[in-house]
């Protein structure tokens, strides 16, 4: 499903990612974890397609296509979902209402009309009761005063109504407590299939208790420094990442 190859990035002439190789298929839940600073969430940002970073060697297929020439809305509309570490706040837009613009926004770009209302209304309540979220939630102004978990139980129905085939959650410095990382975790097992993939960006080996991957990497200065299963993050979570980082291990 995605295939990155060779990737290299920078952010004004500063080299963040330096050759990143990951194949992610169908099915599977990635994780990537590393230290601060090591460009964890400028991949996620690359892959989104976010305009700031310059993609200076490589390619990112999705599909078997190739990305560069899409911007972030059209990557969006192929299927890439990008969670938000930091999101915005849209005071008199709800919740639904702005969920309603996102699915036609993306029926329109395949063509479609919009969804009629009824089935819009059917699909709210399906997702919600699947996610066990309230119907007060859903009319509040998006991310208006919403707490850490609120926040996270959005971006999980906002994945769950889009249904994307890959999704990207950066839970990186994100502050959560157990409850929050409940919410994601919960929310993600149970919208995993064998069609979708799923990369998760996270410090915490115990979001990986309850979102169980498929494969670990440790990303360490903009390098894949090591990939294996999901006994890697707790080895990551008792020694730290020394052992792995080139230049320490000795
Ligand atoms: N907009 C930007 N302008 C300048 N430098 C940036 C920008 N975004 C990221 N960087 C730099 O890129 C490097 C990697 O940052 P990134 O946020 O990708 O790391 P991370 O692994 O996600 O870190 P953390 O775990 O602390 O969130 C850092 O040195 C950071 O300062």
């Amino acid at each position: 499903m995605l295939r990155i190859k060779n990737l290299h990035a920078s952010i004004d002439d500063k080299e963040i990612l330096k050759g990143i190789n990951l194949e992610i298929n169908p099915g599977e839940v990635h994780a990537i974890m590393g230290p601060n600073g090591s460009g964890k969430s400028t991949l996620s940002s690359v892959i989104a397609g976010k305009e700031e970073f310059d993609v200076t060697e490589g390619e990112i297929l999705f599909e078997n296509k190739d990305l560069s020439e899409l911007d972030p809305e059209e990557r969006a509309h192929k299927g890439i979902f990008l969670s938000f570490q930091y999101p915005t706040e849209i005071p008199g837009v709800s919740v639904t209402n702005f969920m309603r613009t996102s699915i036609n926004a993306h029926r329109k770009a395949q063509g479609l009309e919009d969804m009629p209302g009824n089935e819009m209304l059917k699909l709210i309540r399906e997702k919600s009761e699947m996610l066990a979220i309230d119907r007060k939630f859903l009319s509040r102004s998006l991310n208006e005063g919403f707490s850490g978990g609120e926040k996270k139980r959005n971006e999980i129905f906002q994945m769950a109504m889009l249904n994307p085939k890959l999704s990207i959650l950066d839970e990186t410095d994100s502050g959560l407590d157990i409850d929050a990382l409940k919410i994601v975790a919960d929310g993600v097992n149970k919208l995993r299939n064998e069609n979708n993939a799923v990369l998760v960006i996270t410090h915490y080996q115990r979001l990986l208790n309850y979102i169980v991957p498929d494969v670990v990497h440790v990303l360490v200065d903009g390098r894949i420094v090591k990939t294996g299963g999901k006994e890697l993050a707790f080895e990551l979570e008792e020694k730290g990442y020394d052992w792995v980082t080139p230049e320490k291990a000795v």
